[in-house]
């Protein structure tokens, strides 16, 4: 059995990935190491095939003794460890979740949904780096691919509504206090029905500005939203916004590069992001043909007819959140034109948009 050494398996995305690989009982078809930055030497987590203790993540001695190494662990890690280990003369499988090695050319963004062509092709070339594609741009693809599959996509314009545990598990937490810190400022007021909306209203106003916490977000979040994420960039975009269009395209390894852009805003949401498209088609097709294709993408997609209460039920956070279901509705043709559609795109973010790309990038490897 192949010897996989797992790194950043207890963060957040590592937790998900861990769960995910116990529920489709990945464990059956690998030899398990365990990794920390932290605690080497330490327990190895309960569901570990043996008991055995945690190998120290920052050694390229015991790193280069695995066959496949899954890291979790950060970008950082990222950039500290793999030139070493490479530079060690490690020719194993390297699968990761940051976004460090993306664009490199000598990896590949996993989506296998929709490009295991991709993968397959570069599997035979011998390449060793298997990267998962940033969280909005895999759920977009998740969504919609069926229609970039069948080269019908011209442009798309990508309004996105992310979660906050696309910052961490710090981000979420601080979402949540901020919720609470506003409904204890108004607690007597809303206990009492007659009092006034207005006078609320300002002290809701009030405390956003001033006692939310924003130490993670850098604002408050809590009752508004933040539209700029990640790095800013000299032409404008954020590095977030940036993405869409560079890894869509890596991902698809399109011929001609198919504009990707749009305004990237965190809201208080806790692990769904959402994405409001405008997509551009390349020719005029009839509804029911786009529901088809859009369908046909992959077996995860699910189909919200737009229509108010079945879109209102299962169309949002609450429905999607934790399935690996990636909801795909208010489908339907744009004043701007017969060939422009909307699309309201939504997934959980550490699912299709982390792990899961991880734990089936080391099935196709192992060929299992
Ligand atoms: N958050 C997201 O939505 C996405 C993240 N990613 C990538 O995944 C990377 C990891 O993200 P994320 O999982 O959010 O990072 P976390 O901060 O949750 O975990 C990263 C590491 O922090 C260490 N750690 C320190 N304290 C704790 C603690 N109390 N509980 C758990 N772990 C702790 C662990 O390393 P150790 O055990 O060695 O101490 C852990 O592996 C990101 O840097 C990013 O590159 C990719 C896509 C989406
Ligand atoms: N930047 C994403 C999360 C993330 O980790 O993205 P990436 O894997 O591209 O760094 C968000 O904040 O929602």
């Amino acid at each position: 059995m192949k010897l996989v050494g797992l790194v950043g398996w207890r963060g957040m995305v590592g937790s998900v990935l861990m769960q995910r690989m116990q529920d489709e009982r990945d464990f059956d078809h690998i030899e398990p190491v365990f990794f920390s930055t932290s605690n080497a030497g330490g327990k190895a987590p309960s569901f570990a095939k043996t008991a055995t203790t945690l190998k120290d993540a920052n050694s390229i001695d015991e790193l280069k003794k695995c066959d496949i190494i899954i890291t979790a662990q950060g970008g950082d890690y990222t950039t500290e460890i793999f030139p070493k280990l490479r530079a060690a003369g490690w020719d194993g499988y390297w699968i990761d979740a940051a976004s460090t090695l993306r664009m490199k050319d000598d990896a590949v963004i996993v989506l296998d949904p929709v490009n295991n062509d991709v993968i397959k092709n570069a599997l035979a070339k011998g390449v060793k780096n298997y990267i998962g594609g940033n969280c909005t741009n895999s759920i977009l693809l998740m969504g919609v691919g069926g229609l970039f599959k069948e080269g019908l996509v011209e442009w798309v314009s990508s309004m996105t509504y992310q979660a906050a545990s696309g910052g961490g598990a710090n981000h979420m937490r601080e979402l949540l206090k901020g919720m609470g810190v506003i409904n204890a400022a108004v607690a007597d007021e809303l206990a009492t029905p007659s009092s006034a909306i207005l006078d609320i209203d300002r002290k809701v106003a009030k405390t956003i500005r001033e006692d939310v916490p924003t130490e993670y977000f850098g604002a408050p979040l809590a009752g508004g939203l933040i539209p700029w994420i990640d790095a800013q960039l000299e032409n404008g975009q954020s590095k977030e916004e940036w993405k869409g269009q560079a890894e869509v395209n890596k991902i698809l390894d399109s011929e001609k590069v198919i504009p990707v852009d749009g305004l990237c805003v965190r809201i208080g949401a806790m692990r769904c992001h959402s994405l409001a498209l405008t997509i551009k088609l390349k020719r005029d097709l009839p509804l029911a043909d786009i529901e088809s294709i859009i369908r046909s993408g992959n077996q995860w997609v699910k189909w919200v007819p737009n229509d108010r209460a079945i879109t209102v039920k299962e169309l949002t956070p609450a429905s999607i959140t934790g399935s690996l279901e990636i909801g795909v509705g208010r489908v339907r043709k744009l004043n701007q034109g017969p060939e422009y559609i909307s699309a309201f795109v939504i997934g959980d973010q550490l699912l299709w948009g982390a792990a899961e790309p991880l734990r089936r990038m080391l099935r196709i490897i192992l060929g299992k």
